[in-house]
């Protein structure tokens, strides 16, 4: 008998008065991946978190976690650890008292101490949360999603603001969860975050679901990129994949026009500046989504 997805969504509509933000939107996410689901600004993302994290009711279809519905708060939530991109936390409490609370209410057991150096923030444990900036709230947010280890982690946008080194710790707390078992939904438009970790990525826009897969099948489809400048006076390169604007090389066979450009540059004596040769990046299929 085939898993039961941990987050399986199925035909959801969101509407706000007349507007419809989530059209028919399906998919799922199974246990243990880290599914990122992406899109342009305003395609629907967080008011489709919004449904699956139970704080918005779906308009039309279905909506399961676990096999529960999100409202089943009972079920779902000691499962379930949430970082929402703005979150309700208490400017009086500390961080400390902030990560215990959340914690409890969570249902799971950890140690605070633990989760406040997962997070970055031992030496903020007594501050208020209105006294943190705006990189160590996201850590706090951070913290108050993992505690106790969840079975289902939903990070939305988690390292907006956070400065390299922090989301350096935030991934490697996160690889952590999953090395125990997590599964991990992300949203982010730092996109090389998401091709670098995600197993697969839904791309969303204008309230669809409008590609989705691993990174090689979104990006399969689309010419790799080789671009180049070339010293004043050199000779002509020569004529490689499709020479589209300035040097700029898009290629099927990446390794093979390469090779021949090179074997050009070194015969001509020609120092090729500013070489990139790469394959196609997930910007390059956020690109084509209006042609979709
Ligand atoms: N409470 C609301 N009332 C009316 N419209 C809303 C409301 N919340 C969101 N919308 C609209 O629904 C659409 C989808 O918004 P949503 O926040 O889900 O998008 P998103 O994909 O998370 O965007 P972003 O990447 O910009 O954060 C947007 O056009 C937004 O203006």
């Amino acid at each position: 008998m085939p898993e039961t997805p941990v987050i399986d969504v199925e035909s959801l509509t969101v509407t706000y008065g007349d507007f419809t933000a989530v059209r028919d939107l399906s998919f799922q996410v199974r246990s243990g991946e880290l599914y990122a689901l992406l899109g342009t600004n305003g395609a629907g993302k967080t008011s489709t978190l919004e449904v699956v994290e139970g704080h918005r009711q779906a308009t039309g279809g279905t909506v399961r976690i676990f096999g529960e519905s999100p409202q089943n708060r009972r079920a779902v939530r000691p499962r379930t650890g949430i970082m929402l991109q703005e979150s309700g936390l208490s400017p009086d409490l500390t961080v400390r008292e902030s990560v215990g609370l959340i914690g409890t209410l969570s249902g799971r057991r950890d140690d605070v101490d633990r989760v406040l150096g997962v997070a970055g923030l031992t030496r903020k444990a007594g501050t208020q949360v209105s006294q943190l900036s705006g990189g160590e709230k996201r850590r706090l947010d951070f913290a108050t999603a993992v505690y106790g280890g969840p079975a289902l982690v939903i990070l939305d946008e988690p390292t907006t603001g956070l400065d390299i080194q922090s989301r350096d710790a935030l991934w490697a707390a996160v690889d952590r969860l999953r090395e125990e078992g997590s599964t991990v939904v992300l949203t982010t438009h730092y996109l090389e975050e998401a091709q670098q970790r995600a197993d697969r990525i839904g791309v969303m826009h204008e309230g669809t679901l409008r590609r989705e897969g691993t990174i090689a099948e979104l990006t399969q489809t689309l010419p790799a990129v080789i671009s180049f400048a070339l010293p004043p006076g050199a000779p002509e390169p020569p004529t490689v994949g499709a020479l589209n604007g300035g040097f700029h090389i898009e290629t099927f066979s990446l390794q093979q026009d390469l090779h021949r450009l090179l074997d050009w540059a070194h015969d001509a004596d020609v120092e090729l500046l500013d070489l990139k040769a790469g394959p196609t990046r997930l910007d390059d299929v956020f690109r084509t989504l209006d042609a979709a």
